[in-house]
C-alpha cells in the first residue's frame, strides 16, 4: 500500500470493530506505515466534548446530525487532513457512513439532507478503504450485553439496528470500490486472519 491512506471502521454497535483497530494499525506499522488511530464522534478535544453530549443527551434528530458533522469538521481540519498531508495512514473508528447508517437508516433523516451536509463538510474526501464489520443484530446485542454499560444509541431497539445495518449494507453495495464486508460472526482469530490477508493484498 502507498502511504497516506484513509481507512474507516464501521458496523452496528457490538459488531466488533473496536476490537480490531489496534490489530490493523499494528499490521500497517509492521510494513513501515506511520499510523494515526482516531474516532468519531470525537478525535479532537472539541469533538470529544460533542461526543459526550451527543451520546448521552436527548436532542432533536437534526441537532444530533449537525453535531456529528460539527465534530467531523473539526476532526478533518485538526487530525485527518494534516495526517494525510504528512503521508500518515489514518484509521478512524467511524466516519460519515455511520451518519448515513444511524441518523439516516436508523432514525430516518432524509438521505438528501445527509448528502448536502457531506458535500459541505468534505466535498473532496472519502475513505480509501472502509471495513464494514457485519453481524446479525442478536449477535451484536449479546456481545454488548456481556461487555458494557450502554449509551443512548446502544439502548435502541432491534428495529433501529436492523435499519442501521441495512443502510450500511446498502452503502457497501453502492460503493463497492472502497467497502469490504467483514463477516464478524467468526472468531476473533479468524477475523484477524482475513484482515491480515486483506491488508497484505492492498
Ligand atoms: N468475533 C468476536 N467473537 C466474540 N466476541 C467478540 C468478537 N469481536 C468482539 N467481541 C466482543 O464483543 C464486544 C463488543 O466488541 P467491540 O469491538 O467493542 O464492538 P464495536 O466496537 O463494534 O461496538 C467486546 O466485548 C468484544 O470483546
Ligand atoms: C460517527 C457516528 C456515530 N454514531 C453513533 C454510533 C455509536 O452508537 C456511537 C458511538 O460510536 P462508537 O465509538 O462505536 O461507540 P463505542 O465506543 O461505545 O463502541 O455513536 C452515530 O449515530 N452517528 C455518527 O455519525
Amino acid at each position: 500500500m502507498t502511504s497516506a491512506k484513509f481507512i474507516t471502521f464501521e458496523g452496528i454497535d457490538g459488531a466488533g470493530k473496536s476490537t480490531h483497530i489496534a490489530f490493523v494499525a499494528e499490521l500497517l506499522r509492521q510494513r513501515g506505515d506511520k499510523v494515526v488511530t482516531t474516532r468519531e464522534p470525537g478525535g479532537t478535544p472539541l469533538g470529544e466534548t460533542l461526543r459526550e453530549l451527543v451520546l448521552h443527551q436527548p436532542m432533536h434528530l437534526e441537532t444530533e446530525t449537525l453535531l456529528m458533522f460539527a465534530s467531523r469538521r473539526e476532526h478533518l481540519a485538526q487530525v485527518i487532513e494534516p495526517a494525510l498531508a504528512r503521508g500518515d495512514t489514518v484509521i478512524s473508528d467511524r466516519f460519515t457512513d455511520a451518519t448515513f447508517a444511524y441518523q439516516g437508516g436508523g432514525r430516518k433523516l432524509a438521505l438528501e439532507k445527509l448528502e448536502t451536509l457531506e458535500q459541505w463538510v468534505h466535498p473532496q474526501r472519502q475513505p480509501d478503504l472502509t471495513l464494514l464489520f457485519d453481524v446479525p443484530l442478536e449477535v451484536a446485542r449479546a456481545r454488548l450485553d456481556a461487555s458494557r454499560t450502554l449509551d443512548k444509541f446502544e439502548q435502541e431497539k432491534a428495529t433501529f439496528f436492523a435499519d442501521t445495518r441495512a443502510e450500511y449494507l446498502r452503502r457497501a453495495a453502492q460503493f463497492p470500490e472502497r467497502f469490504r464486508i467483514i463477516d464478524s460472526t467468526r472468531t476473533i482469530s479468524e477475523i484477524q486472519a482475513s484482515l491480515t490477508e486483506l491488508i497484505t493484498a492492498l
